[in-house]
Formats: structure tokens, C-alpha cells, sequence
């Protein structure tokens, strides 16, 4: 996927994504980091055809998403978005077949392939025990597994996660990290995120794109990207980098640097 030179306004005044650059790449892990505000879901909605930019175009396959049809690029590309709403009596089984939707037709739909993916689906995210439940008996981690697991269910090559580790504690958070790196090695599922916790985009990813007021200031392998003047401009903050002969590189926040009140 290549995002060419996209500038993005909600009200047609101010442009919150400004020239931005980019190419996705195939089979890889790409995390979009950067502080609240500075235009990360923007992005990935104008990534998914949810929005229309000002200017600039994404090309998958070779042809701009603003030419596919919703229901074609359904096929190509599921996101799991920040925030997710579903009636509370609604079970997890259910829920995930509604991923089939992109896959039917007025006239047909194949029974098996959708019998399949859902239960592909329910698998990957170790939902088995809990298919029967309805969403309202579930902890935070299952439900995000569910919404991840809907996502599945659309059996597309490319996966966007919308903060997909925010709300849950640790046990929950490396869960959903772990389940997206083998959805990534075993399947080779395209994975484009945004994470607020660098640690993790350090550990998970393969590329990373930094960004500040809707520009990319940096993107490549995360060692090379992730250095202390990079986070300090991104976040304002004072870091550390050191290196565990067991968990490899890792990053300890010091301090913000504040501005004169
Ligand atoms: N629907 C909208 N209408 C108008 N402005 C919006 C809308 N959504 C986001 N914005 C503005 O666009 C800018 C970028 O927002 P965006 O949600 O992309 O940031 P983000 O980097 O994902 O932030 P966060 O880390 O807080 O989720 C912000 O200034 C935000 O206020």
C-alpha cells in the first residue's frame, strides 16, 4: 500500500494530516506511534477509504481506494477500530459472522467458506469457551479478542488495529500482542497498528512511522527509528535507551520537558 502525498481536513479549514508519505509494507508489522492528537487514526481511516483527503491518494494493488468498491476493499482490508460499539446481548458467535458480511451477495453466499472462517477466526483468539456468551459477560481483554476476532472473520490480507492494548492490563495487553504477531508469522497478515506504549512497538514491530502534527517525521526498523533525540521531539519527554541481554532494547521515560507557563 502506498499513501501519496496525502493532505487531510475534517472541516475543509484546518488540515490535520499535512503531505504525508508513506508505503506500507507487505507481510510486515508497521506501528504508527506518536502523541494524542498529532493524527494517528486520522491516518488509518484515510488509509481504510474513511475519508476522503484533500489531497494525495492510497494505492493498494495498484489501484487508489477511493475507486473500490466498499465491499472489494472489504475483502482486502479489516480495522479493528479505537472505540466499538455492539449490543450487549449480542453473543461472541454472532458477532464474529457479521465479519462474513463483505463475502456475501444478494443472490449467493459459500456456507462452508463462512463456516470456516468463523471458526478460524474464533480459534486464532482462543474464543472457543466463550462463543455462547454475550458481550456484557465478558472481560475487556475477550472483548477485544472478539472485535479482533470479527476482523478475522473478513479473512483479509491486511489488518488495521486502532489501539488495540488501551484499557487492558498486562496479562491481556502481551496476549493481544502475542495473538498479533502470529496472526503476522503464521498468515502473513499485513498488520499496520497504532500503540501509545513504545516498548511494545519496539518489540512488536517491524517498521515504525513516527508522527507529530500530522506529519511523518521518521519511519524505518524501530532500533534505527527510536533513538532519544526522535522521542524527545515526538513526545516531549526525556528517555533512556538500554539493552537487556534477554528482552533486548527498551525504553525508560525520565522526564517531560515542559514549556515556560
Ligand atoms: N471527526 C473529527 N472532526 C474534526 N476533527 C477531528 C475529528 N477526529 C479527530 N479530529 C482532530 O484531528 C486531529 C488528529 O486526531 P486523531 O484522532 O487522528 O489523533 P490521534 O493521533 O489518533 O490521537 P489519540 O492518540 O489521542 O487517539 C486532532 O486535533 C483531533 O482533534
Amino acid at each position: 500500500m502506498d499513501v501519496n502525498g496525502i493532505t487531510f481536513s475534517y472541516d475543509g479549514n484546518v488540515d490535520r494530516l499535512h503531505n504525508v508519505q508513506t508505503t506500507i509494507q507487505h507481510g510486515k508489522i508497521t506501528t504508527i506511534i506518536g502523541p494524542n492528537g498529532c493524527g494517528k487514526s486520522t491516518l488509518l481511516n484515510v488509509m481504510s477509504s474513511n475519508g476522503k483527503p484533500r489531497k494525495g491518494e492510497v494505492i493498494l494493488d495498484g489501484k487508489a481506494i477511493a475507486r473500490y468498491r466498499p465491499v472489494e476493499l472489504a475483502r482486502r482490508l479489516a480495522v479493528v477500530h479505537q472505540q466499538n460499539e455492539a449490543p450487549d446481548d449480542l453473543t461472541v458467535e454472532r458477532l464474529i459472522r457479521f465479519g462474513r458480511m463483505p463475502h456475501k451477495t444478494m443472490f449467493s453466499s459459500n456456507k462452508q467458506e463462512d463456516e470456516e472462517a468463523v471458526e478460524w477466526a474464533i480459534a486464532c483468539t482462543n474464543l472457543e469457551q466463550r462463543r455462547f456468551r454475550t458481550l456484557d459477560q465478558l472481560s475487556g481483554g475477550e472483548r477485544q479478542r472478539v472485535w479482533i476476532a470479527m476482523a478475522l472473520a473478513q479473512r483479509t490480507p491486511i489488518l488495521f488495529l486502532d489501539e488495540p492494548t488501551t484499557y487492558l492490563d498486562m496479562f491481556y495487553q502481551l496476549e493481544i500482542m502475542e495473538l498479533i504477531q502470529r496472526l503476522n508469522q503464521a498468515y502473513g497478515l499485513t498488520i499496520v497498528m497504532v500503540l501509545h506504549d513504545i516498548n511494545q512497538a519496539l518489540r512488536y514491530s517491524d517498521v515504525i512511522i513516527a508522527m507529530k502534527e500530522g506529519r511523518i517525521l521518521a519511519s524505518g526498523h524501530p532500533q534505527e527509528v527510536l533513538t532519544s533525540e526522535l522521542i524527545e521531539e515526538v513526545y516531549d519527554v526525556q528517555v533512556l535507551i538500554r539493552r537487556d541481554p534477554e528482552a533486548g532494547l527498551y525504553i525508560v521515560p525520565m522526564q517531560a520537558v515542559l514549556r515556560p507557563l
